[in-house]
């Protein structure tokens, strides 16, 4: 035996049946795991993803060796599977075997070296522990195996042919005939009793391809199997189970055990025949033909009309929401290719052809589930697959489904595969995330977008399912069932399935109750409640509602659905009592609008902190609560709001935060007493401070508490109230830190002033912040070293109330004192700038400190027509320059890097103003420099020449005005200047 195992050793027994001893022999597995899995060769190459959805393939590997034959058949028609497989030896032991005996499988190319170990498929390969007990199974075996050399080649060179592609000459395919006799004779050989059906018709199949061509081929393989035979199911069946399904994930799986406890063999179990039972209502309703599809006349029409008139792309992409009949629609577009039919109707669904797909046993059909194709080696396999011609079938049809988790470059192989002459293959990729894909890629498929399903549609489909299945039902359930499943047929028939098991009559209550839902007479029932201002019966009403395990949130959407529908006028045809007594009182009436628009708005603003909040029951009792708001107070809030609005400014939500109109919170005192401006201050700072507080991150909490300050509230007029928020930071890394916080500071302040919020970052002096309030603090604008600029209490951009000071406050000239362009920060400048250049620079600057001794403030204005919309998308700062006497020519400004964002997308624009003594400058005198962080440009707006310093981390800007300047700063995109 030792010898034997030494010597290669040809196999002259039925190969198949060699294996299933294999198989069989449980000393073949690894001794330590009792598993074969270890073993489990690289299937790389092995990336048959099939489709598909058997019961008999649910079953996982319930007979291994049915999945080895399967296997086989598959490697024998894949010649790109026929690479050569090797053992790994787990031990000496085993490697010791491997190199004695070759077992060689029909249908893979021979091996070179016969000590490689060649199993096709996953492998179920086996090492042989010597010291096992079943010693004499494997001797049994290996006395089976005899050298047959001539056979091997045969063999070979018949599996070479095996796939003929078109380009082969004739004299290929004689030869081929040739040893396709040979080889036939070898597999009448095959005489395990455990062939498998597949592997039969595979059998016959090869036989009637040799002598009478493609089109005999169907017929014998059916004499050889029959009609009606339905396989073993693995890997190609579509009905009856899951969708995607690794052929090799069962290798596995519960296998049937391969020796009973006494040590003899366990008979195999038969085949378990290929069912077509449904396993629910939506396998059984599967569209089989176009005309089945729902909702989608121009995808089915255009197919349809290409099949028939054989205008075949070679890439397809099929796109939309999910269970809207992508896969149906690529099932039955790959049946019309293939169908036998002469009549226009296609797929017939009666031809050979169409019985096998749709049966699920096309070999020339496959569905691949794009996750799985994670190697190149899979994609490679996959592509080789495609080149070769079709078992049957006049086209070879792979439906990629997920095709958005395929890799770029499998998406590049594909396409390039394309060019190549296969004109049998098909791709049809499907997604339900069209974005996500290669745009390139996208380019080459014929594109078809499935939309969601209509209601209506949906209804139909399920009456007609009911109908058939004999289910009593309610049309207003239909209706609810179809409306929930958001254009999704899919989702509709699961949900319809499952009433169905209640065996009951499908009610809307039922319906109700399966989906955890309030009806609408519930729902409208606690409106009303909340509406009128019973507070006693709303709160127990909700409460009672969300007590019968209904979730507060879907409460929420419900409710707002509801509002919605009834101010859009949907809920016009009430059906029952309840609503009709209640669109009668609300629906109808002025003020009883304002009060559902008023609820909505409670509603939406309940809706984002039920998303964080850990009471959300309790959060939505208080929001019912405050829909009973009397109308006065919505019609006054509303008259307030506009009001304030129409002079630019309103503090609504101040007027939200202290209810009480006379008292001031901010400051505790009787508003009469207070400042209005000092009050209105601390009322910002309540706000901010309320807003921050609501911060779940601590980090965030302390940082926006410290560093931020809320300068400003704006409510817009119109509709859509908004509240436009600015918040200042003094360092302008705390500004870019804040940027990247916006959508939490949004919602934080939203949450507090009760509107929608838009937050305009600005920088602002630190004297500015709140804790600042009595001390002066310095900060470095410019962030020069050394230069600091202290700001004056009045800084704090109360823009209520503009700030401007000074005896340079001259109108901009080129503007009517109207048109003047809005403030902007107001800085004081007391310490000597950084300038550096040349001596007549230095003097310059020294003139300039002479100059600015008393007079320093001065506001900087950002010039409104600089560019339209530009403060909708970026803001603008201003760097103020002292100033400067008029015969200083050229300067240089030095401006450190962190003074900019960092985030070289954002364009940094300078704008310099020149002014002398008497005031800015005529506008065109006005020089502009222009840079974007990171690579400088010039300005695309002046002709000006800019330069800029060398160093890395600073940015140096050189005017070439003689007078002194305002730097104005624009961040924010740069297509937007
Ligand atoms: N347009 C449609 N016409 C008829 N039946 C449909 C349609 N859309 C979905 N269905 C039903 O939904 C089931 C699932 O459809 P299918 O798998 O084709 O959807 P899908 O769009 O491919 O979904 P997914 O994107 O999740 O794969 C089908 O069996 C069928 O019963
Ligand atoms: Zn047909």
């Amino acid at each position: 035996m030792t010898d034997m195992r030494r010597h290669s050793v040809s196999v002259d027994v039925p190969l198949s049946r060699t294996l299933v001893q294999l198989k069989r022999v449980r000393s073949l597995r690894d001794p330590a795991t009792n598993s074969m899995s270890k073993y489990a060769s690289p299937s790389d190459s092995m990336i048959w993803e099939t489709a598909s959805s058997n019961g008999a393939m649910m079953e996982g590997s319930r007979s291994a060796h049915h999945h080895l034959i399967e296997e086989d058949v598959d490697l024998e028609a894949e010649a790109t599977m026929g690479s050569e497989r090797s053992f790994r030896a787990p031990n000496a032991r085993t490697a010791s075997y491997r190199k004695s005996s070759v077992v060689r499988i029909r249908g893979l190319n021979p091996p070179r070296n016969k000590q490689v170990h060649r199993v096709r498929g996953d492998g179920h390969r086996k090492s042989v522990d010597s010291n096992h007990s079943n010693h004499s199974s494997l001797r049994q075996l290996a006395n089976n195996i005899v050298t047959n050399v001539v056979e091997e080649k045969e063999e070979e060179e018949v599996n070479s042919y095996e796939r003929v592609l078109p380009e082969k000459s004739e004299e290929e395919v004689k030869r081929r005939s040739k040893f396709k006799g040979k080889s036939s004779a070898a597999m009448s050989r095959v005489g395990s009793p455990c062939m498998s059906a597949s592997e039969a018709r595979s059998v016959g199949s090869r036989r009637s391809t040799v002598g009478h061509g493609t089109e005999d081929t169907r017929v014998r393989s059916n004499d050889v199997v029959g009609p009606n035979f339905s396989g073993c199911g693995i890997s190609y069946c579509w009905s009856g189970a899951s969708k995607y399904r690794d052929l090799y994930s069962d290798s596995d799986g519960p296998e049937q055990p391969l020796l009973s406890p006494e040590g003899t063999e366990v008979p195999f179990q038969e085949n378990v025949p290929y069912t077509e039972t449904p396993r629910c209502l939506s396998q059984k309703f599967r569209p089989r033909s176009f005309s089945e599809l729902i909702g989608l006349n121009v995808v089915a029409q255009s197919l349809l009309y290409s099949s028939c008139k054989g205008k075949i792309a070679p890439m397809y992409l099929f796109h939309g929401p999910r269970g809207t009949g992508k896969t149906s629609t690529a099932r039955i577009f790959a049946a019309a290719l293939n169908c036998l039919s002469l009549e226009e109707q296609r797929p017939c669904g009666f031809c050979k052809e169409c019985v096998i797909l749709f049966s699920g046993r096309s070999r020339d059909v496959k569905e691949i589930d794009a996750a799985k194709m994670d190697r190149l080696g899979r994609v490679k396999a996959l592509l080789k697959s495609a080149s070769l011609v079709p078992y049957s079938s006049r086209f070879k049809v792979f439906i990629v489904d997920e095709c958005h988790l395929l890799l770029e470059d499998a998406w590049s192989a594909i396409v390039k595969s394309l060019d190549e002459p296969y004109r049998h293959a098909v791709y049809i990729m499907i997604t339900s995330d069209l974005d996500s894909l290669p745009r390139t890629s996208v380019t080459h498929c014929q594109k078809f977008h499935f939309p969601k399903i209509k209601v209506a549609d949906i209804v139909n489909r399920l009456e007609r399912i009911c109908v058939d299945e004999g289910l009593e039902f309610d049309h207003d359930a239909l209706h609810f069932i179809a409306a929930k499943s958001n254009g999704s047929l899919r989702d509709a028939e699961i949900m319809l399935d499952q009433l169905s098991l209640l065996g009951k009559r499908v009610t809307i209550s039922l319906v109700h109750e399966l989906v955890g839902l309030v009806s609408d007479d519930e729902l409208i029932e606690l409106l009303d409640l909340a509406l009128s201002s019973d507070t006693t019966n709303t709160v127990r009403r909700a409460r009672e509602l969300m007590a019968s395990s209904l979730d507060p949130l879907q409460l929420v959407s419900q409710l707002a659905n509801l509002i919605m529908d009834i101010l859009s006028g949907r809920c016009q045809s009430a059906v029952t009592e309840v609503s009709k007594s209640f669109l009668g009182r609300y629906a109808l009436a002025d003020v009883g609008i304002e009060k559902l628009r008023h609820a909505l708005k409670i509603l939406s603003e309940a809706e984002k902190q039920l998303r964080t909040s850990r009471n959300k029951a309790t959060w939505v009792t208080v929001a019912l609560l405050q829909f009973g708001s009397s109308e006065s107070d919505i019609v006054a809030e509303t008259n307030d709001m506009h009001a304030r609005s129409a002079t630019g400014y309103t503090d609504d939500w101040v007027s939200k935060v202290n209810s009480s109109s006379n008292f001031c919170d901010a400051c505790n005192s009787n508003k009469s007493n207070c400042s209005e401006r000092h009050c209105r201050r601390l009322k910002l700072e309540n706000i901010w401070r309320r807003a921050t507080g609501k911060c779940q991150s601590r980090s965030a909490r302390s940082f926006l508490k410290k560093e931020g300050i809320l300068s400003s509230v704006h409510v817009t007029e119109g509709n859509s109230q908004v509240a436009i928020a600015e918040v200042g930071f003094s360092h302008p890394d705390h500004l870019s830190r804040a940027e990247k916080m916006q959508s939490l500071i949004q919602g934080v302040l939203q949450h507090v002033l009760g509107f929608n919020v838009e937050i305009r970052f600005k920088l602002v002096p630190c004297a500015a912040r709140k804790d600042a309030r009595s001390k002066r603090h310095s900060f470095s604008l410019l962030g020069c070293s050394g230069r600091k600029q202290e700001l004056s209490d009045s800084t704090v951009t109360d823009e209520d109330e503009p700030v401007r000071h000074g005896a340079r406050e001259t109108p901009l000239k080129g503007y009517s004192s109207s048109q003047q362009p809005s403030p902007f920060i107001v800085q004081r400048v007391d310490s000597k700038p950084t300038v550096h250049g040349s001596e007549d620079d230095a003097r310059s600057t020294l003139t300039s400190n002479r100059s600015m001794t008393d007079d320093l403030t001065r506001t900087c204005r950002s010039e409104a027509n600089y560019s339209k919309g530009a403060s909708e998308q970026g803001r603008f700062d201003s760097i103020q320059e002292p100033d400067l006497q008029p015969n200083c020519f050229s300067r240089t400004l030095k401006l450190q890097k962190r003074f900019f964002s960092s985030d070289a997308a954002h364009t940094i624009c300078f704008r310099i103003q020149p002014h002398n003594k008497m005031g800015f400058l005529p506008k065109k005198e006005f020089d502009t420099y222009f840079c974007t962080y990171g690579p400088y440009e010039q300005c695309p707006r002046s002709n000006s020449r800019a330069t800029y310093g060398s160093r890395d981390e600073d940015l140096s800007i050189k005017t070439s005005s003689g007078f002194g300047s305002n730097l104005l700063c624009w961040k924010g995109p740069k297509q937007s200047i």
